[in-house]
């Protein structure tokens, strides 16, 4: 099937699956039933092209006695179980530094040995998600509220490597991700910050609320999430991430710049698109 056909399947399914979310009562059982199967089969077309990712990477990456950065986000869940897999079948040692609360369960439950930036601050490699990367090698993430200690982690480790789905591979940012950047903030500042922000490069700024809490989202490091949803789209990355961390109040930016070295990109099909950053 190609590529272009499975995207617009899956892009079809899920949002004809949220609509019916809103008004269910009135459709045929038949109907919502049908709706669910090509939602879950769209979703896990998605599943098995971020697994595909994850498993390549770890099976190129990672060899024993690494020290391991694991990043965050629903793409690295399968990352740590091929670390699991491969600890168990091939008996690697590896110590595993976590990137967020979710990253260190991930590691826990999968029996894999914890570490700290503490006991190791210099990585042999860090492997983790993003939202987008464009052909630059340039990444946003944090759409899941957890960039600041997966870009210090990043900056700890020799490698770092990105996994993600097709969908993730843009030419420019915000080509697909329309969420904006993610900017970790320090909670009294959110306002000066979202000001500051506006006045120096325009578009829209938002305070990041919370789904199933009332309030805004509270990251892992007790502070708040602003997305910028920008407009223009021939920024230069690395002055842009250099000025927003000089607002002060920001913690940190989701802009990954000059970090990643490799990238995997996963297709539903199984196979992987793998590219490397020329400028490393
Ligand atoms: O805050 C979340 C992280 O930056 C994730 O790595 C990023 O959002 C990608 O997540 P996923 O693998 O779920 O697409």
């Amino acid at each position: 099937m190609q590529l272009s056909l499975l995207r617009g399947l899956s892009e079809a399914s899920l949002s004809f699956a949220s609509s019916i979310g809103c008004r269910t009562t009135g459709l045929p059982g038949s109907t919502l039933l049908s709706a669910s199967h090509s939602s879950s089969a769209a979703m896990s077309l998605l599943e098995s092209a971020k697994k595909a990712a994850a498993f390549r990477a770890v099976d190129e990456c990672v060899k024993d006695k690494d020290v391991v950065g694991v990043g965050s986000g629903s793409t690295v869940v399968y990352a740590v179980e091929r670390l699991a897999e491969r600890v168990k079948t091939e008996k690697l040692q590896l110590v595993c530094i976590p990137t967020s609360f979710q990253a260190r369960q991930l590691i826990v439950e999968n029996n894999l040995v914890l570490g700290d930036l503490s006991l190791y601050p210099s990585l042999d490699i860090a492997i983790d998600g993003a939202d987008e990367v464009d052909k630059d090698f340039t990444a946003i993430k944090g759409g899941g509220g957890c960039l600041t200690q997966e870009k210090i982690v990043a900056s700890c480790a020799k490698r770092f490597v990105v996994i993600a789905d097709y969908t993730k591979d843009s030419q420019i940012l915000g080509e697909q991700y329309k969420k904006g950047i993610p900017i970790e903030v320090i909670p009294l500042a959110y306002v000066p910050v979202m000001n500051k922000i506006k006045a120096l490069y325009g578009g829209n700024v938002e305070l990041r609320m919370a789904k199933m809490k009332a309030g805004p989202v509270v990251t892992d490091n007790g502070n708040f999430i602003l997305d910028w949803v920008f407009l223009e789209d021939k920024f230069n990355w690395e002055s842009v991430n250099t000025q927003l961390n000089l607002i002060p109040g920001v913690v940190e930016t989701g802009l990954f710049v000059n970090m990643a070295e490799r990238a995997f990109f996963g297709y539903a099909d199984g196979s992987v698109k793998e590219k490397t950053c020329p400028q490393k």
